[in-house]
């Protein structure tokens, strides 16, 4: 399949950069502009994202027009963020962001000279018009995430992996890689239920699901979409290393030292394996994953099958 060359969507973002006077496509080298001015630019075009890596972007290159920096980080670890700009150097000057009491992360800029008293005064001015900017985008990628994923395994939920699932087969037919899925059952789980309970349960899914976590490379891409039943992606995996990854879920399942009242509890998992064929939907690929686990479960379970 081609790429497409053309989009009718509209970037309002970047719009509205446009709008006041910043593009995408920065010239090299930007006007410089006085610490009051600069201040209220910032307070604008700040204000034009809630994308936490294009408003830290934004405030490195604009902070430049009146202060040289090498480089700068910014991190927030609750919310898996690391951003680096520029290049390393040997001065620093960092700062602990809160904003009403609650943690932003923390900012680090770096030079190769020395920071004077005036520059640091001038970038602790510059960092207040970043604080509210900074903490909406927080928060708004905090609700964004929290909407795909699954509260209790905390794996993708059933959103998150349709919207994966489109994307990945997308890149997987244009880049013509190949694409697995992995679809999972835990074994006689109403079973667990109805013997120690639904809390027991739920811990059981809690503890199968870092298991699946654990063992595998990307953690992102497992997906729990219905009660006892989750969706392992596998990008760029053939058929033959699907099928390796599911042992491995599998053993890792099975090998799990879960104790119940100080009793082991014999778990186990049976999944079905279906690579991608050319042209094929993402609902035929689900169908055919979940076609060989039942397979799996009606030969005697804790196994692998792989789809025709
Ligand atoms: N504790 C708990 N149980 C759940 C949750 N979601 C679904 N279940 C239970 O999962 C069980 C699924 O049972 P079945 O579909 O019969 O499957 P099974 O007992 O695992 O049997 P096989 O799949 O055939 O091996 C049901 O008892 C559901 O109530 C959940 O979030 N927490």
């Amino acid at each position: 399949m081609v790429p497409p060359t053309q989009s009718n969507t509209i970037d309002f973002d970047a719009a509205k950069l446009q709008r006041l006077g910043f593009s995408g496509k920065r010239p090299p080298k930007l006007r410089p502009l006085n610490l009051v001015d600069l201040r209220r630019q910032l307070t604008l075009q700040l204000q034009t994202s809630l994308d936490v890596e294009r408003i830290v972007g934004l405030f490195f290159a604009e902070v430049q027009r009146l202060i040289p920096l090498d480089a700068m980080a910014y991190q927030h670890q609750s919310s898996d963020l690391r951003l680096e700009y520029g290049s390393r150097s040997s001065h620093s000057a960092g700062y602990r962001l809160t904003h009403e009491g609650e943690y932003l992360g923390e900012l680090i800029f770096r030079r190769n000279q020395r920071f004077d008293e005036q520059e640091l005064n001038q970038l602790e001015s510059l960092l207040a018009a970043l604080l509210y900017p900074l903490r909406n985008a927080l928060l708004y990628r905090a609700a964004i995430q929290s909407a795909l994923r699954d509260p209790l395994t905390d794996t993708g939920n059933r959103i998150a992996m349709e919207q994966t699932l489109q994307r990945e087969v997308e890149l997987a037919r244009r880049n013509l890689q190949p694409l697995s899925v992995l679809m999972l059952d835990i074994d006689h789980f109403k079973r667990i239920n109805d013997e120690f309970g639904h809390g027991t349960g739920d811990e059981v899914l809690k503890a199968v699901a870092n298991t699946l976590k654990a063992r595998l490379r990307n953690v992102d891409m497992v997906f729990r979409f219905g009660g006892e039943e989750f969706l392992v992606l596998l990008s760029g995996t053939c058929r033959e290393a699907a099928a390796l990854v599911g042992e491995r879920l599998r053993m890792g399942v099975l090998e799990l030292q879960y104790l119940v009242q100080g009793r082991p509890l014999d778990l186990s998992i049976s999944l079905g394996c279906a690579t991608l064929l050319p042209a094929e939907s993402v609902e035929s690929l689900l169908r055919r994953a979940d076609n060989a686990l039942y397979v799996a479960k009606r030969e005697g379970r804790n196994r692998l099958s792989m789809a025709g």
